[in-house]
Formats: structure tokens, sequence, C-alpha cells
């Protein structure tokens, strides 16, 4: 397989050495036109729309990954093995299990854990410890901390197969101090590991599973700022 691949029409050398990667095709959009200079449109098959422009005379691509682990695992494939993409930053939402993690901070996720088999592909003889990228995490980290009005907590992610849990099963990774749950981070940092790539998820808390509060659509889709401010910084 090449350029084209089966998810992406763009062509070598379309997208910048780092990805910001929305769940939400929207939310790149949005990025693009409040962030980029020049932001051209590299990629708009199924509506995932990419775009690749510049930021602080930095050459920056955005493009969502959908929802869920089959979606990124598509999607991060195809940019570390054909486009040559070495660094894609998850810029998410996630919902919190930790009574100090409110709406609107913002959570880096240093591990993430999983109920999904995704990883069982790679036919390893136990259980994986997805992560991020240490030098990822450390820049981003250091970004939080020179910004002002960053209230942000790094630690474990559960990324969930389901969003909708019959079993109402996500809060008992609280007990082993997991921070929130979304659906994306673990393939994202899994298809990095195999690809010798890098991978860092940072979410903005969008509800709460402690305390019941919750953003708008609007709010998810446009307004998470700080995340996406670090995300640009350290592209
Ligand atoms: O807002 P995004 O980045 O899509 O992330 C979260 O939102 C979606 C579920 O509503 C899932 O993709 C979950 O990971
Ligand atoms: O509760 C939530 C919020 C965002 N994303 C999820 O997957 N779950």
């Amino acid at each position: 397989m090449g350029i084209p691949t089966p998810h992406i029409s763009a062509k070598t050398g379309d997208f910048a050495k780092t990805v910001l990667m929305p769940g939400d095709p929207l939310r790149a959009k949005f990025v693009a036109e409040t962030y980029l200079e020049d932001p051209v449109l590299v990629n708009p098959v199924r509506g995932i729309n990419g775009y690749t422009g510049t930021y602080q005379g930095k050459k920056v691509s955005v493009m969502a990954s959908g929802m869920g682990m089959p979606s990124i695992g598509i999607y991060s494939y195809e940019l570390f093995n054909y486009y040559d993409v070495d660094n894609i930053i998850r810029i998410g939402t996630a919902g919190s299990m930790h009574p100090d993690l409110k709406i609107r901070d913002v959570a880096f996720g240093m591990g993430a854990c999983t109920n999904s088999s995704f990883g069982s592909q790679f036919e390893l003889p136990g259980t994986y410890a997805p992560i991020c990228s240490f030098e990822l995490l450390k820049k981003a980290v250091e970004t939080a901390e020179a910004m002002e009005d960053v209230n942000y907590k790094v630690g474990n992610f559960l990324s969930s197969d389901t969003f909708y849990d019959d079993s109402m099963g996500t809060m008992k990774w609280a007990k082993m101090g997991v921070l929130c749950v979304e659906m994306e981070a673990a393939a994202l940092y899994m298809t990095a590991a195999r690809t010798g790539k890098n991978a860092l998820a940072i979410c903005t808390i969008s509800d709460s599973i402690v305390t019941g509060e919750a953003t708008t659509a609007q709010e998810r889709q446009t307004s998470f700022h700080n995340m996406m401010k670090i995300a640009l910084e350290i592209a």
C-alpha cells in the first residue's frame, strides 16, 4: 500500500511532521481557521478534513480522527506509515472520574488503559501498557505551566470502546487512579509504539462523571482554547 491510502487522498509532503488530531472534524476545521495561517485542505475524504498551515512560522497539520479506536487506528497508521508524520497530538474531550479534575480543566494522558482488544493484533505474551511520548508530555507540561490560567493533571486515561456502557463499569477504573475516560488514546499510543513514532493525548474535560456537570456541544467544538494552544506550541 502507498499514497493515496484508502482514507487519505493527500499527496507526499502535504502533511507537517506534527498532526493535531481532535475526534471531531468541526474542531479540526475550527483549529485550522482560528490558529493556522494560510490553511490548505489536504484531505477531504469522508469529511475527515485535514488541513496544513503554519503556526508562528512552523508547518502544522490538523485532521480529525473520528470517534473510537478503530477510527484513530486507521488515521494514525496511515499518517505514520505513509505520510512521514512523526508526531500525533490528540486534542480531545474526556469525562472526568477524578474529583479534582473539573470541566474545562486539561488532562495529559501519560498512559492509557483500555477495555478494547485493539492490542491483541500485536500478539504479545501479556498486557501492553500504552504510554505517551515523554518528550511531548514534558513540553506540554512546561507549556501549561507557563500559561497562567490552565488547571491540569497528568496521569492515566481510560480509552473505552463504549460511550454508553451497559455494565456501568467506567468508574471502577477510578480506584486505580485513572483520571478520565475518552475513546482513542490507547490505540494512538499503541500505533505510535509499533511504528516508532510519538504521540500524546491532551483532553479537555467536557463533563464530570463525579459531579454530573457538562459542557455544550458548541463549546466542545470550538472553545477549548487552552488545549489547542498547548498542542500548537509543542507541535
Ligand atoms: O471530543 P473527541 O475528541 O471526539 O473525544 C471524545 O468524544 C467522543 C465521544 O463523545 C469520543 O471520540 C471521545 O474520545
Ligand atoms: O464522558 C465522556 C466524555 C467525553 N468522551 C467520552 O468518551 N466520555
